[in-house]
């Protein structure tokens, strides 16, 4: 068995919002990575107590210790090491290296520049991304039964009855309109994609071309995906097992476009080459990370994966993914059965890896501290936050 130290680190902030690192000096483990300053809780000492004493003796600060942000728990090879990382709310005194560290103050969106140790990446991660990631449900699962046609073409969408489907390439689907009606079905379109972003402009020239209109079922899908945004879901799944593989890269193309007004992330469920054509993220499925050799798609775009054991995360970490996503956590009724891995099993997969990890599985907002506290970046739902 290894040893288990406990550490408690602080984000300290200058008064332009840049964030306080102190380098590992030489002869110690880890040494000339960056951290963030703190250092081990002796016994009996509370963390805040603690952070407050290391602050002291490294920087010669005076801190307010504030919120609670993340709680890393890590296996390293030769200890396993609880991060426990607090905001300090208020400090006074200038922070220097007192013993003989470097320090430097970094901008929030520069901190993945620098090295860090393999419990740090989450933490970084904790402070810049999105603590809650949408799966969406399949717009088959939210149809009503007994729509009125002449309601849904009222509200500027097709009948479904009169399409022919043309199936030709991975944007193709295509409804074989009368030409007035292709007409009226053309502003439809024009409503649905507004003006369209370059990247998805060969896919909007086919649209308006085909008049590919999005049908009741699709467009309420939407609707809900537009609610979400609106509540402040900035991470987005786009995933639809169930729907007609014909209609999804329009209604795909369709919740990207919203997703880019509202700034949200969005990685597509599966598909490599959709994900590429529509300029967004790829989410793995734990099936597709063991037919991978290298990470499928360019450095600079989101990769994520779905994994339920040590293995897979592994494998994810190894891949390049950015992030994953864990579970099952809970007992939920579309697993019935499965009793859950629960917030100490998460603990326990999640310091097998750096990755930032979201726990799935009969979770929702009012769950982010446990995880937090469990190491999590968030809480990844699909019901919890689609209305
Ligand atoms: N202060 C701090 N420590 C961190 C961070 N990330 C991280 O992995 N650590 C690890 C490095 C060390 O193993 C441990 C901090 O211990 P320490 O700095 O007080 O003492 P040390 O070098 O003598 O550590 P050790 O050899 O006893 O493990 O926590 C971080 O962001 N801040």
């Amino acid at each position: 068995m290894s040893r288990s130290i406990d550490v408690v680190a602080g984000v300290i902030r200058d008064a332009r919002g840049r964030i306080l690192l102190a380098r590992r000096t030489e002869g110690r483990d880890l040494a000339g990575l960056w951290e963030f300053p703190g250092g081990k809780r002796e016994p009996g000492e509370s963390p805040e107590g603690a952070l407050v004493r290391e602050l002291r003796e490294e920087l010669g600060i005076e801190a307010e210790v504030g919120d609670h942000l993340i709680t890393v728990p890590q296996q390293y090879p030769d200890k396993r090491l609880t991060l426990d990382v607090r905001e300090v709310r208020t400090f006074s005194g200038t922070a220097r290296g007192r013993e003989g560290q470097a320090l430097v103050w970094v901008p929030p969106h520069k901190l993945p520049a620098y090295q860090m140790p393999p419990a740090d990446v989450p933490v970084v991660a904790a402070l810049g991304q999105p603590d809650r990631y949408l799966v969406t449900p399949e717009p088959t699962a939210m149809a009503t039964v007994g729509q009125s046609v002449a309601s849904a073409s009222a509200a500027g969408a097709v009948e479904e009855g009169s399409v022919a489907n043309r199936l030709s390439g991975p944007v193709g689907s295509a409804f074989d309109l009368g030409r007035s009606a292709a007409a009226s079905m053309r502003t439809a379109v024009d409503r649905v994609f507004g003006s369209l972003d370059p990247l998805l402009e060969p896919i909007g020239q086919r649209l308006r071309r085909d008049s590919v209109p999005l049908n009741p079922t699709e467009q309420r899908w939407l609707q809900a995906l537009d609610r979400a945004l609106a509540g402040g879901i900035r991470r987005i799944q786009l995933r639809a097992h169930g729907h007609d593989p014909a209609r999804w890269p329009v209604l795909a193309a369709a919740a990207v476009m919203r997703c880019r007004t509202a700034k949200a992330e969005v990685l597509l469920n599966g598909d490599a080459a959709l994900a590429a054509q529509l300029g967004v993220g790829l989410h793995l499925r734990a099936a597709q990370l063991s037919q991978l050799t290298q990470r499928p798609m360019a450095d600079e775009v989101l990769v994520a994966a779905s994994c339920h054991t040590a293995d897979e995360l592994r494998r994810a970490q190894d891949l390049g993914c950015d992030f994953a996503v864990v579970g099952t956590l809970l007992p939920t009724p579309s697993h019935p059965g499965e009793p859950g891995i629960g917030w100490d099993g998460f603990a326990r997969l999640r310091e097998t890896v750096s990755l930032p990890l979201y726990a799935i599985g009969g979770l929702d907002s009012a769950d982010l501290p446990e995880a937090r506290r469990h190491g999590a970046q968030g809480v990844a739902a699909i019901r919890a936050w689609w209305r």
